[in-house]
Order: structure tokens, then C-alpha cells, then sequence
């Protein structure tokens, strides 16, 4: 195989109470990236959006990845990636592991199959550490394995996929930018036992009615006393969308991944589309740009388009 085009989704990290271990592949937004094997040992990166990301294979997410394959085969062999970005950077919707799990499989594909899901994981953490500075796999297990996955352990990777409910996420992004590496600097380093055994309990009523297909379990188990309190004062309106989003129907919701994007899970996708009329209507009077999708979980993740 020479070439190969890929859709690579959007994912919600954390889902609210799961901190760097819970997280889902959506349908929308998503990116699409294209490969091509070249013969000579360059890694060329291209962006067709206009969001300014840096082409330098070296500060680029994808371009990381690709570089850090091709010193672990000795590769003789480079890689041409053209970047049609869709989810913005600094969103909160997995912008940055969009790029660098599709880059572990889009060369993956192109080297014949050569890495397991966990090891193309293992080389999209480097471009997670250049996006925030940590090597986090709550966004890429998602994107790599489809659905909602659960990240056991990152040394040594430990993947658990989890089911994915038949359920509704509507996700609006405010248009301020709230970059990863600025939202992990503001958390607490320590916690009390109080709120770790409430967290604690919130996981595992989230894991439990994730695979029981419980939905009142798992609206019951959407809170996070720990990272929410803190992060969502950098979101404007936060705590107002949450509110009428509960009560227009939806099971819970929180912050998306980092933030500013909020999301909320709703079992009709007619409460689901009129969270999100609310919650453009909230950002409109206030005057903030704001895009909104209506989607479902993405239970098969990346999706190889075009292989030739
Ligand atoms: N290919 C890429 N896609 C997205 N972000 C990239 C890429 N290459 C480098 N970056 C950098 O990564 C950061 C965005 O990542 P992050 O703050 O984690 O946003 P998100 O929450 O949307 O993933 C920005 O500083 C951006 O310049
Ligand atoms: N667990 C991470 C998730 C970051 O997700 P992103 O979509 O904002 O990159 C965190 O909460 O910092």
C-alpha cells in the first residue's frame, strides 16, 4: 500500500469524573488525513485549514508521531500527511490526538500492519506530550480502539474498551481557546480522601451503567468534585448550560477533555437537538461565536476511507 485516507473523530476525554483514564469517540466533528509512503526518508506535513498549526514535523502533532516511528523501524522510507483539520486546536474535542492517533495508524496501514493497537498508542503519546506536555491516552484509546475506552495504565498501556451505549452527545465549543497544557497547570497536585472516595464512587457507577446500558446509573454518576470545580470558571455561562440541559432531558454532562467545549449525553435526539438550540442561544446573547454538534458515540473510531 502507498497511500491511504482516513476520517479521524473527534473524542470527549474524561467523561466528567474519569480524569486522564475515560474517554469517547463522536461522529462529529472530525478530521481527515491523508498518507503517502515516499521513498525518501523526509516527513513532509501539510495543512489545508487555516488554523496556523506549525508544519514542522517536530512541532507538529502528527508529524512527532512520524518521526518517532521511523526511528524505531530505522526507516529508509518517509511519510507525506496532508491535514484537512476540521476540529479546532484548543478545543477541548481531542484536536490534538485526532492528529497523532491518526498518524500512528495511517502509517501503521502504510508499513503493512506492523504495530498492535496498544504499540500505535504507545507512538501517539509523543505527540500528546508535545500538545500538553503529558502523555495522556484518554483521547487516542478512543480514536484507536473506537467508543468509550477506559486507560488502566498508560506504563505499561493497559486498554480496557468499554461498551458503547445507543446514546446522543451534543458538544458546543465557545470560541475562547483553552489550550491543554494551561488547564492541567491550574489543577490542585493533591486531594482529600473525602473527595477521591466520591470520585471513586462516581467511576465506577460511570463504568458500571457504561456496561449495564444503565442510563439513570450513569446520569447519577456524571459529577466530578475534584477537576470541574476548578476548570469551569474558565468557561463562560458553564454552570448555566449544565442547568437547562438537565432540565431540557439530558442524562449529565461536564467539561469536554479540557475544556472550553461543554458536552451533554441525552438518550433522544430530540432533547439532544434542543440542548443544542439552548446552548447556541446561551453564547449568542453574550455575544460568543459558539459552534454546536448534535452527535452519537463512534463505536468504531478511526475509519480508513480510501487505501490504494
Ligand atoms: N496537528 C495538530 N493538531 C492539533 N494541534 C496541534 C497539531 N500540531 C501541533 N498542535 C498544537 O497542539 C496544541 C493543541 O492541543 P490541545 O491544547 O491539547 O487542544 P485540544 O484540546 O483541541 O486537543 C496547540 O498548541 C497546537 O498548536
Ligand atoms: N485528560 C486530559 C484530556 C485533554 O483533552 P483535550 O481534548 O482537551 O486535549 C485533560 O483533561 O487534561
Amino acid at each position: 500500500m502507498k497511500k491511504v485516507k482516513l476520517k479521524v473523530p473527534a473524542t470527549v476525554a474524561n467523561l466528567v469524573c474519569g480524569f486522564d483514564i475515560l474517554g469517547m469517540a463522536v461522529h462529529e466533528p472530525y478530521d481527515e488525513m491523508e498518507f503517502r509512503l515516499l521513498e525518501t526518508p523526509e516527513i513532509i506535513i501539510k495543512h489545508t485549514d487555516s488554523f496556523g498549526l506549525p508544519e514542522e514535523p517536530s512541532r507538529n502533532v502528527a508529524g512527532i508521531v512520524l518521526l518517532k516511528i521511523q526511528e524505531y523501524f530505522n526507516l529508509k522510507n518517509g511519510f507525506e500527511v496532508i491535514i484537512h483539520k476540521h476540529i479546532k486546536p484548543g478545543s477541548g474535542l481531542g484536536s490534538s490526538a485526532a492528529s497523532a492517533a491518526g498518524a500512528a495508524l495511517g502509517a501503521n496501514l502504510l508499513l503493512g500492519n506492523k504495530l498492535s493497537k496498544d504499540e500505535m498508542i504507545h507512538f501517539a503519546m509523543f505527540g500528546e506530550e508535545l500538545a500538553s506536555g503529558v502523555r495522556h491516552a484518554d483521547n487516542i484509546a478512543p480514536c484507536i480502539y473506537g467508543g468509550i475506552t477506559l486507560v488502566k495504565s498508560t506504563n505499561p498501556i493497559d486498554i480496557i474498551p468499554l461498551n458503547s451505549p445507543d446514546l446522543f452527545v451534543t458538544a458546543v465549543h465557545p470560541q475562547v481557546e483553552v489550550k491543554t497544557s494551561d488547564a492541567r497547570q491550574i489543577l490542585k497536585k493533591n486531594i482529600t480522601l473525602k473527595s477521591a472516595v466520591e470520585q471513586w464512587g462516581n467511576i465506577a457507577g460511570l463504568v458500571a451503567g457504561i456496561q449495564k446500558n444503565d442510563f439513570p446509573l450513569i446520569g447519577r454518576s456524571l459529577h466530578d468534585v475534584i477537576i470541574e470545580p476548578i476548570r469551569s470558571i474558565l468557561i463562560p455561562k458553564f454552570d448555566e448550560i449544565k442547568e437547562k440541559s438537565l432540565q431540557l432531558g439530558a442524562l449529565g454532562g461536564g467539561i469536554s477533555g479540557s475544556g472550553p467545549s461543554i458536552f451533554m449525553l441525552a438518550e433522544k435526539k430530540e432533547t439532544a437537538e434542543k440542548i443544542s438550540q439552548m446552548m447556541k442561544s446561551v453564547y449568542d446573547e453574550i455575544e460568543i461565536e459558539s459552534l454546536v454538534y448534535v452527535s452519537k458515540i463512534n463505536p468504531a473510531g478511526i475509519e480508513i476511507v480510501e487505501e490504494a
